[in-house]
């Protein structure tokens, strides 16, 4: 199996080297094609992956491709594709809003896997959401994921809706995390905290809550309630932001990323399949 990444930048790379060090791909069966010579030189000093810049010398040898450059480069790709593509291969795109249909019809492909992740991908610790067309078959799909989980783990959802709802929650979510993360070192500089004091606090009470909340089956509450004394000062914290009403304003922002998916899906201007 050859596997071929299209897109040599923040995600195509995270893609290419957790593949690279899986034992799923030999070096050779792993391609990297980027438009950008810089990127293309840069790759090749490495040695690490088969690098290419032109479509052509790349795509035919593929069973198996990753789409990750920016929905505003896809329309072009997109026509070097539907030059150059082969019967049976399987594309993966990781592109937000870019729905299947959109895909399929501009490539003239059938088998498209439309896949979310996250930017934790980057160190093993991913989410990535994904769905299919159907002409990918669940031997292609449980191949898919083998790939997908390289870069940490995932769901296959039912369809392009309910990636757009994960898009919502864990496809932007890494940023609502680092913005808690913000408040809470501005709050300790505000206290007098020097900066690199308050991120080493924050970053290790976030590191220590996610690591105590995967030990146990415990839901959030009762995390809180363990941590929360009766009249004490987290339960001080709490009521203020259950007064400030933090919990709705926060579904309210996964909402809006949600919305915003759909939005963009229509914008490229084919439904869902
Ligand atoms: N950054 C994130 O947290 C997430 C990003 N995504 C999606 O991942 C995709 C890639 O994002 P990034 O990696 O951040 O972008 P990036 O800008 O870092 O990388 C894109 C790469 O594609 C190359 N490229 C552009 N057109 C090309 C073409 N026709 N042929 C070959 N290479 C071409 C560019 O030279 C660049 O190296 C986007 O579609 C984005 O929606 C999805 C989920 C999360
Ligand atoms: O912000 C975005 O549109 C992309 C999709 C999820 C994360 N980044």
């Amino acid at each position: 199996m050859k596997v071929l990444v299209i897109g040599a930048g923040n995600m195509g790379l995270t893609y290419a080297q957790g593949m690279a060090q899986s034992d799923l791909l030999k070096k050779k069966d792993l391609l990297i094609l980027d438009s950008a010579r810089e990127k293309t030189d840069a790759l090749r000093k490495n040695d690490e992956f088969d690098v290419y810049e032109k479509i052509e010398d790349c795509l035919p040898q593929a069973d198996i491709v990753f789409i990750a450059v920016k929905p505003y480069n896809s329309d072009a790709l997109f026509e070097a594709i539907r030059e150059h593509k082969k019967p049976g291969q399987i594309f993966i795109s990781i592109m937000a809003g870019v729905t299947i249909k959109t895909m399929q019809e501009a490539m003239g492909i059938k088998k498209v896997v439309r896949a979310m992740p996250n930017l934790a991908a980057k160190v093993g610790h991913g989410f990535t959401s994904f769905t299919a067309s159907k002409q990918v078959s669940r031997l292609e799909l449980l191949t898919v994921e083998r790939l997908i989980d390289t870069t940490g783990r995932s769901i296959l959802l039912a369809n392009e809706m309910e990636i757009d709802k994960s898009t919502g929650i864990s496809g932007s979510g890494p940023a609502y995390i680092f913005y808690f993360m913000q408040s809470m070192m501005e709050a300790a500089v505000k206290m007098g905290f020097s900066q690199k004091d308050a991120r080493l606090m924050v970053a290790q009470t976030f590191q220590g809550a996610v690591e105590l909340f995967n030990s146990s089956d415990l839901d959030p509450t009762a995390w809180m309630d363990r941590v929360a004394s009766k009249g004490g000062t987290t339960r001080a914290a709490l009521d203020s932001m259950e007064e400030n009403n933090v919990k709705e304003l926060i579904k309210d922002a996964a909402h809006a990323a949600f919305e915003r998916a759909v939005q963009l899906g229509k914008e490229n201007n084919k439904e869902y399949v």
